[in-house]
């Protein structure tokens, strides 16, 4: 980490003899009143400020010192600052250390004191930001292969805990790319049957006429090529936990089958004379909305009650509180590993365009855009380049007045439309209830591309 300080005090002798305590390792900028320190603030976000108390206008006083000090802890609160302040003064050191000065230095100038007080917070200020990274990274929940903090996903982890160890049939509800499959394989291998198979179909992946004999499998001379005797999947599962994907993709025709395997278990091969008993633990996903398709007639009503003895609800990546950002970093530590790049980190754009951007396509899209940046990362750092996203600014989110806040919210609100409508303008717009010559004249007046990276970028 580059150690930047800033010295605010208006008297050039001081100046340069502060200026001159500190070695080369240290990126030293001046200034010596609020303006320009404020300007060198937002310009080279010092990790930490030394701040003369006696400023111009009030010199003598300590008014502007402490207005300055207000302003920098709400504008960079991270910053440490040490306040300065003459040797008779310790009433407005100990004021400024109650509003959220990290430390005091009493004139006159001892190079040695200062310098080991401006060490000191350096170091405070670099294990803070180790303890904050470290509290990024945690992953909360128990679950082998389940990355999470987030309360939203943490109390479907609970739940997931609770009826892992009975029976019931599960549906799992949600998004695609969210994480289903990887529930219902934690809901088997978290019970009793753990030891046991765990047999997946995707009912949307095979076709219609083939499913039937793929569920329930056939026997010898059922159709034209079955040979032999086949055992299907829910057979095949036996003992263990049958996961039928995309349930609400599975054929009318069919579901009558798989309600009576339900209600009796018991299944009959295609073909087959006699029934054959099964015990199998049932667990349902789906992106769809059962619901609507019931009333559309495309589901039936008493198969979706079997089904849904319970249900857990997985949320949308975008909506779970912080796990976008420890999913990242989880995600670029292990497949960084598998690609041979096993030191990469995020650099701040990347950090705040992953939290900034709505994933639609949840967790898998993640994957892959985290597999393209350590691929495409030049340095050590993987930028919001090269995951293909458009870098948020960090700065915008410390502004001083509404215009400002206005136009962070436009241009973030104008960056997500674009990404949610794959760069279609017209879709873009439709999304933001605006017109298109007036998202034309946004995206140029903040400068915001308006077509996808390409992956050679
Ligand atoms: N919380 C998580 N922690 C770690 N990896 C996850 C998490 N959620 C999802 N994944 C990973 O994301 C990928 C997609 O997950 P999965 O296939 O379980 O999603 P899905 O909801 O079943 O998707 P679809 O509806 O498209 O079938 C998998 O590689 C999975 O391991």
């Amino acid at each position: 980490m580059t150690r930047r300080l800033l010295i605010v005090e208006d008297d050039p002798g001081l100046q340069s003899q502060m200026r001159w305590c500190f070695s080369d390792d240290l990126e030293v900028s001046l200034a010596s009143d609020r303006e320009s320190a404020l300007a060198l603030l937002r310009r080279e976000e010092p990790n930490v400020v030394t701040l003369d108390l006696g400023l111009p206008p009030d010199p003598g006083g300590a008014s502007e010192g402490f207005s300055l000090l207000e302003e920098i802890l709400r504008l960079a609160p991270l910053t440490k600052i040490i306040v300065v302040t003459g040797r008779e003064d310790k009433e407005n050191a100990v004021k400024a250390i109650g509003m959220g000065a990290s430390d005091f230095y009493q004139k006159p100038l001892d190079a040695d004191i200062l310098t080991f007080v401006v060490d000191r917070a350096f170091r405070l200020y670099e294990l803070e930001r180790e303890n904050r990274e470290l509290a990024n990274q945690q992953n909360a929940t128990n679950i082998k292969g389940i990355v999470a903090a987030s309360p939203q996903m943490l109390q479907v982890c609970r739940t997931l805990e609770k009826i892992a160890p009975t029976d019931v049939t599960t549906l799992i509800n949600g998004e695609t790319g969210t994480g289903k499959e990887l529930l219902a394989r934690a809901l088997h291998d978290l019970s009793p049957r753990a030891s046991k198979p765990f047999a997946a179909i995707n009912c949307a992946a095979i076709p219609e006429a083939l499913l039937e004999s793929e569920l329930f499998g056939y026997e010898k001379g059922a159709f034209t090529g079955a040979t032999q005797n086949k055992k299907g999947k829910i057979e095949s599962a036996n003992g263990g936990t049958l996961f039928l994907d995309e349930i609400g993709d599975m054929p009318f025709a069919l579901q009558a089958k798989l309600l009576r395997f339900l209600q009796e278990r018991m299944i009959d091969r295609v073909g087959a004379i006699e029934p054959i008993s099964v015990d199998v633990r049932v667990i349902c996903a789906t992106h769809r909305n059962l619901n609507q398709l019931i009333e559309g007639g495309e589901f039936r009503e008493d198969l979706y009650y079997r089904i849904s003895e319970i249900t857990l609800d997985v949320p949308a990546l975008r909506d779970r509180d912080g796990d976008a950002l420890v999913l990242a970093q989880s995600l670029l530590k292990s497949i960084g590993k598998e690609l041979d790049r096993p030191n990469l980190s995020f650099a701040e754009d990347a950090i705040s365009a992953v939290n900034n951007y709505p994933w639609p396509g949840n967790v898998r899209e993640m994957i892959n855009k985290v597999k393209r940046a350590i691929i495409m990362a030049e340095g050590k750092r993987v930028t919001a380049e090269d995951l293909s996203l458009q870098a948020t600014s960090t700065q915008d989110e410390k502004c001083l007045n509404l215009r400002q806040i206005r136009e962070t919210a436009e241009r973030r609100a104008l960056n997500q439309a674009l990404q949610v409508s794959g760069f279609n303008m017209a879709r873009a717009a439709r999304l933001l209830g605006i017109t298109r010559p007036t998202i034309y004249s946004l995206t140029d007046k903040y400068n915001i591309e308006t077509s996808e990276a390409s992956p050679e970028s």
